[in-house]
């Protein structure tokens, strides 16, 4: 059985740590003679197929999913100020670029899975309002004869803001979900929102449903990735766009350098020192050297089926976008 080309290609383009550390996956084999050493050998590599990794961890494939619950779980209260610390607002630079690649037009459906405590729901939100304003602006100057009242009307209708846009955040974690729902009650989001629990590998929705799918710091974190990226691939309506943001593989080998010291050294300790938890953090930073590059990663979108897929490196690659479209 040929392996397919994610498995094929799943750690060809590592350097250094990286290199060592990504594995490849082994196709799954099966053998009608299993008392021999040749049959002893496949079915241990059969075990092996079935196995996964949980940072630099080996684990089966059922022990993953319950751990990254239990590390969104413990970090909930604190990922959105760890998020600031570990970056210094960097984050919130990459998201804002998320965005603007996306370049949501008034009316767009989008699914952001994995969406965690709302940072880019949120984003969207004020991006479709500020887009829908301007052109309310526009066509109200352009109408020169409306009262005073026409003009209030049309600035009031908070339900027509967002021009019929909506987001649906769907996350697999409930700690996450109520943070999420927290920040957008006191932020005053109200409309063109949803939340639902819901596991990225089997989405709670019908085909054909979004106009855009998002993922961010989410992929990484599923035990099947290929499945999610099906997943994706059935809930957008044809002509719909994929954006991925996530960790990818630095370009410099100075910035890797630095940017290795700076993982493995510092943060795990901020993790401790502000969310009292080291672990979950030491998993963030090996997770990200688990993670295949930009180039394979490439091709795995395209194995689901998505096309004219690109990607755009940011900070050195420290993080790429990238983006597909079902046609
Ligand atoms: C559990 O899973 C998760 C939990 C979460 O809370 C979040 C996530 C998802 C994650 C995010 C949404 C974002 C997370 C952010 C990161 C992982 C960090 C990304 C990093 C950067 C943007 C900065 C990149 C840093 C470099 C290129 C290297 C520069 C580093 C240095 C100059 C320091 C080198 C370190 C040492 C020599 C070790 C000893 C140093 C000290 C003890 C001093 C401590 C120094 C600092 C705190 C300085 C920090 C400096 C920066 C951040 C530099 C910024 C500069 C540039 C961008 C070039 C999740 O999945
Ligand atoms: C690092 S956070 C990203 C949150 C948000 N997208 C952001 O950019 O801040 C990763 C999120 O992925 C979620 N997650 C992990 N595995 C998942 C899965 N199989 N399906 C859906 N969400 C999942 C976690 O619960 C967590 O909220």
């Amino acid at each position: 059985m040929a392996a397919p080309r994610s498995w094929a290609l799943w750690g060809n383009c590592g350097r250094g740590w990286s290199r060592l550390i990504r594995g490849c996956r082994l196709p799954g084999l099966r053998s009608s003679w299993p008392g021999s050493p040749l049959g002893a050998r496949l079915l241990s590599q059969e075990k092996r197929a079935s196995e996964t990794h949980f940072g630099f961890e080996t684990v089966s494939e059922e022990e993953k999913g319950g751990k990254v619950y239990q590390v969104f779980e413990n970090v909930a209260k604190k990922y959105d100020v760890m998020n600031d610390m570990m970056s210094l607002g960097i984050h919130r630079i990459w998201k804002d670029l998320l965005l603007w690649k996306m370049h949501p037009f008034p009316g767009t459906q989008l699914l952001d899975v994995a969406g965690g405590t709302g940072d880019i729901a949120f984003r969207f939100l004020n991006y479709v309002q500020a887009q829908h304003r301007g052109k309310q602006k526009r066509q109200l100057r352009a109408q020169q004869n409306l009262s005073w009242e026409e003009i209030a009307q049309q600035y009031q209708n908070e339900e027509d803001s967002l021009g019929g846009s909506h987001v649906m955040v769907c996350d697999i974690n409930k700690e996450m979900l109520k943070v999420g729902k927290q920040k957008a009650h006191a932020q005053g989001y109200k409309t063109g929102l949803a939340w639902v629990l819901g596991d990225a590998e089997e989405l709670p929705f019908d085909d054909d449903k979004f106009d855009v799918y998002t993922i961010a710091f989410g992929i990484r974190n599923v035990t099947h990735v290929d499945r999610a990226l099906q997943e994706a691939h059935r809930v957008l309506k044809p002509g719909g766009r994929f954006l991925c943001l996530e960790f990818s593989q630095v370009n410099n080998p100075l910035v890797s350098r630095l940017y290795d010291l700076y993982s493995f050294q510092v943060i795990p300790v901020l993790g401790e020192v502000i969310a009292g938890d080291w672990k979950s953090y030491q998993y963030l930073v090996e997770s990200i050297r688990r993670f295949p590059c930009q180039e394979e990663f490439k091709e795995m979108i395209e194995d689901a089926g998505f096309q004219k897929v690109t990607y755009e490196s940011l900070t050195s690659g420290i993080v790429a976008i990238h983006s597909g479209f079902k046609l």
